[in-house]
């Protein structure tokens, strides 16, 4: 890997001869590694750490046209306390909304430590003017969010016209203010693992705090090879700046066995730094339950069917 990165100011055809110079991804290499890592086993002690692990990282989301501020409040009641009957269960990293109910988000997690992830810039197409989508961020903050998950002009991505899409990174990246800044890379539309490769680089050098695989609207979303080199990119970028960025697979998510393969793929190719809530979540609206299920069969013995928690 290069330990060149892009500076700052960097005109279009020197960040394109940048993005191009990136080694290519070893597709088969990489379809193979993240087959083999899913198949290792965890041991029963890890597998009940590595489950609070897995909830603690959890950004419990819901990005439904027909969600309400009743909805809202019922998530953040089940973030700040996933299992009521077991206070030894954690709460989860943030509650992830669309921008118009981070209000209600914020007033419900007041006093948790548990933050407000907002998606923005136009979730889940990216297609509206800079403006707008500037203005979407800016109000999501501005109710209280302290995460903001943008998404990446695909169509201004798989053009070549880099400059665009590193321009609206940074200044989302601004307009932001304090907010952590996770860029949403949409990988299902990028068509090759180059591609993943370059955005996520791209992203890192604008100013990500963290890059996520996906909306969840579009399909496939989060898969394990792609978590995969985003997790190689985010380790050579590191280790090529000293900055440290961390990764979020989103979308599709639903059982304990999966959670467990991601943690199994972080620990392995980014490196153990990077199992903290701080460097790398899960975006996921049906987990939580399975996760809490898999957790209270492993403390009592008895499987609790998923009728016995509240919907995610
Ligand atoms: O960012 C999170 C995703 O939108 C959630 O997707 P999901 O409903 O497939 O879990």
């Amino acid at each position: 890997m290069s330990t060149e990165t892009v500076p700052p100011g960097r005109g279009a055809a020197g960040l394109r001869a940048f993005l191009h110079g990136l080694p290519g991804v070893d597709r088969v290499g990489a379809d193979e590694r993240a087959a083999r890592l899913a198949t290792r086993s965890i041991k029963t002690t890890a597998k009940a750490q590595a489950i609070d692990l897995a909830i603690a990282m959890v950004d419990l989301t819901t990005l439904e046209g027909a969600d309400t501020p009743g909805k809202v409040r019922a998530l953040c009641a089940k973030a700040a306390r996933p299992d009521p009957e077991d206070r030894s269960v954690p709460p989860v990293a943030a509650v992830c909304v669309y921008s118009d109910l981070v209000g209600v988000a914020v007033e419900a997690l007041d006093g948790t430590g548990i933050g407000v992830a907002s998606v923005a810039t136009a979730f889940p197409s990216g297609r509206a003017p800079l403006a707008a989508k500037l203005a979407d961020v800016r109000a999501a903050v501005a109710a209280g969010a302290a995460e903001i998950d943008m998404v990446i002009d695909r169509g201004a991505f798989l053009a070549g016209d880099y400059a665009t899409v590193d321009a609206e990174i940074r200044a989302v990246r601004e307009a932001c203010g304090d907010a952590h800044l996770k860029v949403i890379l949409e990988t299902g539309e990028l068509v090759t693992y180059d591609n993943v490769r370059r955005a996520s680089w791209l992203a890192m050098d604008a100013g990500a705090d963290f890059i996520k695989t996906s909306t969840g609207k579009v399909s496939p979303a989060a898969t394990l090879p792609v978590t995969l080199v985003m997790l190689e990119a985010v380790r050579d970028y590191r280790a090529a700046t000293g900055r440290t960025v961390g990764v979020k697979p989103a979308g599709g998510i639903r059982t304990t066995k999966d959670a467990l393969k991601y943690l199994v793929l972080v620990n392995e190719t980014a490196g153990p730094d990077w199992l903290t809530p701080d460097l790398f979540r899960l975006g996921a609206s049906s987990l939580l339950n399975d996760l809490l299920m898999q957790r209270r069969k492993l403390t009592t013995g008895v499987y609790s069917g998923p009728d016995h928690f509240t919907l995610d």
